[in-house]
């Protein structure tokens, strides 16, 4: 069964303002789908929409077929995780103890009771911490597993949250402009990165990228959708879309509106 996360006809009004109007696509399985389009195109507002943030006026969302209604609370159960822009990670644990919080839905006795100093089991801890340690491993961070992390660099933060993320091994992942705040090397580094995900052995996980960062997401998509005034005006693999008229369009005008804005 290679179905992954559907939204089938979306529709989201604020007031008057219509933020998604008839808006579907497709997260299969191992793959990268990107949502880009100029500012205010509508792309957070789907993200909400995935995560439970927002509900839609119209329209549905399956996951392999079955009906979906997110509740941010309870997406991790469902095998989604997500990072948020900006870091959101704890300023007051330790790196590892942030990416531990990822998993502790996984712990019998839970990890919230163990920072408490409340009975909790060290096996179920002695696994938290080990897996989180694997991840860190993974993501080329293992070194700043004892740090705090307002002592690291905004790139390094990142990466822990996409750890954090991680540690829930969920079976899709969604990333809201992870490459927001970052400099060219280090978005290219989180592309390889974000590349790698669907296709990795142990716990590969499908990607719902949602970033307007261009280069980013033609290097790492199988499949990019593109949002303009809410409607999807394009949908195809980075080649498809680096090639449509509609695409140049939309960016060039909203290059235009913003150069002439005083
Ligand atoms: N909570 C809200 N209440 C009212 N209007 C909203 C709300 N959230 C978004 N909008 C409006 O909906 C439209 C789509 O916004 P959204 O933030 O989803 O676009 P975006 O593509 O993420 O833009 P950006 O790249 O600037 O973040 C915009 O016109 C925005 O002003």
């Amino acid at each position: 069964m290679e179905r992954g996360l559907e939204l089938h006809h979306i529709g989201v009004r604020f007031g008057g303002l219509t933020a998604l109007d008839d808006v579907s696509l497709r997260v299969p399985p191992h793959q990268v789908v990107g949502v880009i389009g100029p500012n205010g195109a509508g792309k957070t507002t789907l993200f909400n929409v995935v995560c439970g943030f927002v509900a839609p006026q119209t329209g549905s969302l399956t996951l392999d077929g079955r009906p979906l209604r997110p509740r941010p609370h309870r997406l991790t159960r469902l095998g989604i995780a997500r990072t948020l822009q900006g870091t959101g990670l704890f300023a007051g644990l330790s790196v590892l103890e942030n990416v531990m919080t990822g998993a502790s839905h996984t712990a019998r006795a839970g990890f919230v009771p163990a920072l408490l100093g409340l009975p909790a089991s060290d096996r179920d801890e002695r696994r938290l911490r080990a897996d989180a340690l694997a991840i860190l491993d993974d993501l080329g961070i293992a070194e700043h597993a004892e740090a705090a992390p307002t002592t690291l660099p905004f790139a390094v933060r990142q990466r822990v949250a996409l750890a954090r993320a991680l540690a829930a091994r969920p079976r899709l992942l969604l990333l809201d402009e992870p490459a927001g705040g970052l400099g060219a090397d280090d978005i290219a580094e989180l592309g390889e990165l974000i590349r790698q995900l669907p296709r990795r052995d142990t716990d590969p996980c499908a990607v719902l990228l949602v970033e307007h960062h261009m280069d980013l997401v033609m290097a790492v998509c199988d499949e990019i959708v593109v949002l303009d005034f809410g409607r999807v005006i394009a949908a195809g693999t980075p080649d498809e879309i680096r090639d449509d008229p509609a695409v140049t369009d939309a960016y060039l005008g909203a290059t235009v509106e913003e150069e002439v804005s005083p």
